[in-house]
């Protein structure tokens, strides 16, 4: 028994990482608001909080969009989630994609002429599929599976009985007294599952230059945003390979010290959000092109998922591999990172990948395909 046993999916939250979980119940307050807007009233609902009281929820990635945000009834810790491990069995499901994959390679190939002929260097974009779902979804289990993932494993309850669920490897931000982190995550390879050939792809993405191109874009603007509220602030000058159970990407750590006032995990989020690891750089003109390009409603995709107490301390995911759970179906999302050198087929399959998270912690796999890792990956193994 964990507590995530006792999660309630009609108001529940679920955050867990590896080294512990957080399990909240009902809501004594809803913030209502769009994302722009939530992080400032948020914060005079944290300036308002009990000693033992904490917010929890979800923003999305557009600020137009309404935020989720909670004052849970109670909340509880615990220690981390045991990971549900051995591949579950799955079934066959007949997909909707949003946009269909040949529109999707079309519009990278828009993105890489635009990263031609204007100031944009990066976008990410991203596909959605919809499949569907006949018996209900035990939570409980589908966060133990996403455990494996690595990462943080949440569950969020949305209103209209929808939840939702997610294993995402990358970390937005953390507070924690005046230390502050951010684990951005961009370039990436889909594992095939043989210690040898992930060898030699984790070497290759270390060396590639459009992925580190594609990695130094994220860093330097995390950075930028980050500097000017901290009095020490570093980052290693390479990244590293954070693996998944699916994936691996180039990662860099960075880690700061606070200066006064310190802002809380949720500011600090707000101020970060939308980094180029989900949109792109300039901000400005990704954030055109995604809607142009992309043709469909990002929702809580690519937006931000966690927690922050009175204290203004807290974590905050980037709610990416994850899941919106809906009676009778769920919709999962993927997004690639768009530079000067990416191919559409590739980003193509590095969605494949992605979204391989998710299907496998539901049972399911795209019919006509193969489950899990690497669908066309033997290709460039
Ligand atoms: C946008 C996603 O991944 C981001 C995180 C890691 C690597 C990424 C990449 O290589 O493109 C993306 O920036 C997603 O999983 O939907």
């Amino acid at each position: 028994m964990h507590l995530v046993d006792d999660y309630d999916p009609e108001s529940g939250f679920f955050f867990g990482t590896s080294a512990r979980s957080l399990l909240t119940r009902g809501s004594a307050v809803v913030l209502p608001g769009r994302g722009g807007l939530a992080p400032r009233r948020a914060e005079t609902v944290l300036a308002a909080l009990g000693a033992d009281q904490i917010l929890v929820g979800a923003i999305p990635f557009d600020d137009h969009r309404p935020a989720h945000l909670v004052v849970p009834e109670d909340h509880r810790w615990g220690p981390a989630l045991p990971p549900e491990t051995g591949d579950a069995p799955s079934r066959p499901v007949t997909p909707r994609h949003e946009p269909p994959p040949e529109e999707y390679r079309r519009a990278v190939a828009e993105a890489l002429d635009r990263i031609g002929h204007s100031d944009l260097s990066k976008v990410v974009l991203a596909r959605s599929v919809r499949i569907p779902l006949p018996e209900p979804v035990r939570i409980p289990r589908l966060l133990r599976r996403l455990r494996q993932a690595g990462g943080f494993v949440f569950g969020c309850a949305l209103p209209g009985h929808r939840v939702l669920v997610g294993g995402s490897p990358e970390l937005l931000v953390s507070r924690d007294g005046d230390t502050v982190v951010a684990h951005p995550l961009a370039g990436s390879r889909p594992r095939a599952g043989d210690p040898a050939i992930d060898r030699r792809r984790a070497a290759e993405l270390l060396d590639s230059d459009k992925d580190r191109r594609e990695h130094a874009l994220v860093v330097a603007d995390i950075a930028k945003a980050l500097a000017p509220f901290c009095r020490d602030l570093s980052a290693p000058p390479r990244p590293e390979i954070v693996t998944t159970s699916h994936m691996m990407h180039l990662g860099t750590r960075i880690t700061g010290v606070l200066a006064e006032p310190r802002p809380s995990a949720l500011s600090l989020a707000a101020a970060l959000h939308p980094t180029p690891a989900v949109c792109g750089t300039p901000t400005g003109t990704a954030q055109e092109t995604i809607r142009r390009l992309e043709g469909f409603d990002r929702d809580f995709y690519a937006g931000m998922v966690g927690w922050c107490d009175s204290t203004g301390d807290g974590e905050w995911a980037v709610t990416i591999r994850c899941a919106e759970l809906a009676p009778g179906g769920a919709r999962l999302f993927a997004g690639a990172g768009v530079v000067a050198g990416s191919t559409p087929e590739a980003e193509l399959a590095e969605t494949d990948a992605k979204l391989a998270t998710m299907l496998s912690a539901l049972g399911a796999r795209l019919d006509g395909e193969e489950v899990g890792r690497d669908r066309r990956i033997h290709a460039v193994a």
